[in-house]
Parts: structure tokens; sequence; C-alpha cells
């Protein structure tokens, strides 16, 4: 914690600040304007996708220009499961690139305080030591999957890391793990594991499906976090931590995809049976990271898989046609 730069680490006293939660709609972005709302933030500076195109580099740079915000999250991106990775590799390394880049070069530049960038669990090698630790970072070769999404967000932490480097911009990294919650991508092919099968057993529930089909083995094991618990470590981190290192922020909870698939079944209500399609990627087979460096600090994940699950899932019967 870098408590001699403290000034730039003021982050919850300052509640009329103008924080720019770029990705504000999304799963994570909305999770984190709940989050600041909440503590009483009053001047969230917030622009949807068709607003402002942030692969649009002076775009960018005129918003930031006008704006001026002091504090920026980076929660856009081109996100999406193990077959949209799969699918659309250009997309996915070009657009974050892009993004990333735009963003974190406007913030330096029009003198924003401190921004956060976020990355993922994808980083780490596929077969690194677990749980993984943060130096585990380009020690062997990324999971085929998602390689591509995985070096945009390298090139975040390390983009992150040379603006500290040459320039003190206090531009600092978090690594989730796998997340959940309201405003998730339900999307039937491209979204992740656990909104997918929300989503799949609700409709085979609905429909009197006496099966429902889950992809791969179900042998993969992942650590879930609810993105309330998320947003709460993006405030704790914008106020706490200035390193040079990225965080990772995870539960440190794992499940096999066979055990989160008959929780899901349970949690919808869904009586039938599980039928399992070996012609679907697993992906890495398991990534379970270390957060002590985060629980080190002072943060911890609160909310239990089971109730986090019933909780979006009352929030999806509540939003469903808002969904995609
Ligand atoms: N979901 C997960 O399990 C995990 C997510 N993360 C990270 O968290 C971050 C947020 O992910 P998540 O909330 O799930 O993603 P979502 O897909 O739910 O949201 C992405 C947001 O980015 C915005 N966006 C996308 N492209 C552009 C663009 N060109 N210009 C402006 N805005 C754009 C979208 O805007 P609009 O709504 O207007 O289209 C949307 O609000 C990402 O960096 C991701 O890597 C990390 C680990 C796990
Ligand atoms: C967060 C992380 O998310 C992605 O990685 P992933 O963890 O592999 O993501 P996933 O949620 O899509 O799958 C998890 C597991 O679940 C199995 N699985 C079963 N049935 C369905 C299913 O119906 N849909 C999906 N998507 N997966 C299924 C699936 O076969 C796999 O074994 C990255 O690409 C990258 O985006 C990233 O950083």
């Amino acid at each position: 914690m870098g408590d001699s730069n403290k000034d730039s680490c003021s982050f919850l006293s300052e509640k009329s600040a103008k924080i720019f939660v770029a990705g504000h709609r999304g799963l994570v972005g909305s999770a984190i304007v709940r989050k600041l709302l909440s503590l009483g933030f009053t001047n969230l500076l917030l622009r949807t996708h068709a607003e402002l195109d942030l692969t649009r580099q002076s775009d960018v740079e005129s918003f930031f220009a006008a704006e001026k915000p002091s504090y920026v999250i980076v929660a856009a991106a081109k996100v999406g499961g193990i077959h949209a990775n799969n699918t659309y590799p250009a997309e996915f390394i070009a657009i974050n690139l892009q993004i990333q880049t735009n963003v974190i070069d406007s913030a330096f530049r029009y003198g924003v305080k401190k921004l956060l960038f976020l990355g993922s669990s994808c980083i780490y090698p596929k077969f690194a030591p677990q749980p993984i630790p943060e130096n585990a970072l380009l020690t062997g070769p990324l999971e085929p999957t998602n390689e591509w999404y995985a070096i945009a967000k390298i090139a975040g932490i390390k983009m992150c890391q040379a603006y500290q480097i040459q320039y003190k911009f206090n531009a600092i990294s978090g690594m989730p793990t796998n997340l959940y919650g309201p405003n998730d991508n339900f999307h039937p092919e491209n979204s992740h594991v656990l909104p997918a099968l929300m989503r799949r057993f609700h409709e085979a529930k609905v429909n009197g499906a006496k099966e429902v089909v889950v992809w791969g083995t179900g042998s993969p094991l992942r650590e879930f976090l609810h993105v309330d618990d998320l947003a709460d470590a993006v405030v704790f981190m914008m106020d706490e931590y200035d390193g040079l290192e990225h965080l990772n922020v995870g539960s440190g909870k794992e499940v096999s995809i066979k055990e989160l698939a008959e929780l899901v079944k349970e949690v919808v209500g869904f009586e039938g049976e599980l039928v399992w399609d070996s012609s679907k990627p697993d992906g890495t087979p398991r990534k379970l990271m270390d957060s002590s460096k985060l629980a080190g600090l002072g943060w911890r994940a609160k909310i239990e898989l089971r109730d986090g699950l019933a909780d979006t899932y009352k929030w999806y019967l509540e939003n469903v046609k808002q969904c995609w």
C-alpha cells in the first residue's frame, strides 16, 4: 500500500468528485454504480456505448478534455463466455486493446487522479499453480479458448504499470474471478456458464422439458464471486491501494461445473435430468485465485454462492424481458 502517496488514496472522502464509470450498464459497471450511489457519491459520469464508443480514440480524447473526471473505473470491455471468446477472437483482442488504451491514455493526459482497470483471472497460464498468486502472470502458456482476450487484459495491466513507472500516473489493476449477479448477460450461447444455465433451467422448467444440456464434462473447477462483492472490492482498492502490481479479487471458494449445475438447478426448481455435451470445450481445468494480498489489506468477500444465486434468480424473474 502506498502510504507515501496518501493524498491520492482519499477516494471515500471525495463524495462529490467526478467519477467516470466506463461500462456502467454492464454486470460490473452497474454494480459499481449501485455501490457508489449507496455510499453517497453524487457526481457520476456515465455514457452508454451508443453515446461514446470507447474504441474511437478522438472521441475519447474529446470526452476527457470536456469532462475532466477526477477518477476513472474501467468496466467497459468486450466480454463473453468460453464460446464467445473462442468464436470471435479478433473482436476480443482488438476491441479490448482499443477501449483500454484509449481510456488509460486519455485519463493520464487529462489529469485524472486515479484509475482502476479490471482484467480477469484468464490472464494466468492454463496450468498455473493453485491457488494462483499474482506472480504467476507470464510464467506459462495461456488457455487457448481465451488467449486473445487474455493478451489484451495482460496489455492493460502492463499499460497501467508503465504509466505508473514513467508518468507517476496512479493507475491500478484488479483481476476478478468469474462473476455473476444482476444485469448479467443471459445470452444462450455467448454468456458465461452461470447465467447460461440459469436461463436454460428456467426455460426448461417453464416449458416442462425433461432434460437440460450442459457443456463439457462438468469436471472443470471455477471460483465465483457475486458482483456486489466485486463492487465493494473496487471501492476498497480505489481508497486503499496504489501498488504497481495487479491484485486478485476472488471468493476463495471453488466448485466444479457439475456442482454448479446441480446448485442452479435446485435454485431454479428444475426437476429433470442433466445431459453433458462433451463436444463443447471445458476450458481451463482449474482457476482458483490466491486473493491473500487483498485479504491482507483488509478486504474479504461476503456473499455465499447459494445466496447470490437466489438473489440473481429473483432479479432474472423480475427483469428477464430487459436482458436482451
Ligand atoms: N463477467 C465476468 O465474469 C467477469 C468480468 N470481468 C471484467 O469486468 C469488466 C466488465 O465486465 P462485465 O460487466 O461482465 O461486461 P458486460 O458485457 O456486462 O458490460 C460491458 C460494458 O462495456 C460497455 N462497452 C462495451 N464496448 C464498448 C465500447 N466500444 N464503448 C463503450 N462502452 C462499451 C457496454 O456498454 P453498453 O451497455 O452501453 O453496450 C457494457 O456496459 C470487463 O473488463 C471484464 O473483463 C472480469 C472477470 C470476470
Ligand atoms: C470469466 C472468464 O470466462 C471465460 O472462461 P470460463 O471460465 O471458461 O467461462 P465460462 O463461464 O464460459 O465456462 C465455464 C465452464 O462452464 C462450462 N459450461 C457448461 N455449460 C455452459 C454453458 O451453457 N455456457 C457456458 N458459457 N459455459 C458452460 C464450460 O464448458 C466451461 O467448462 C473466459 O473465456 C473469459 O471470458 C473469462 O475471463
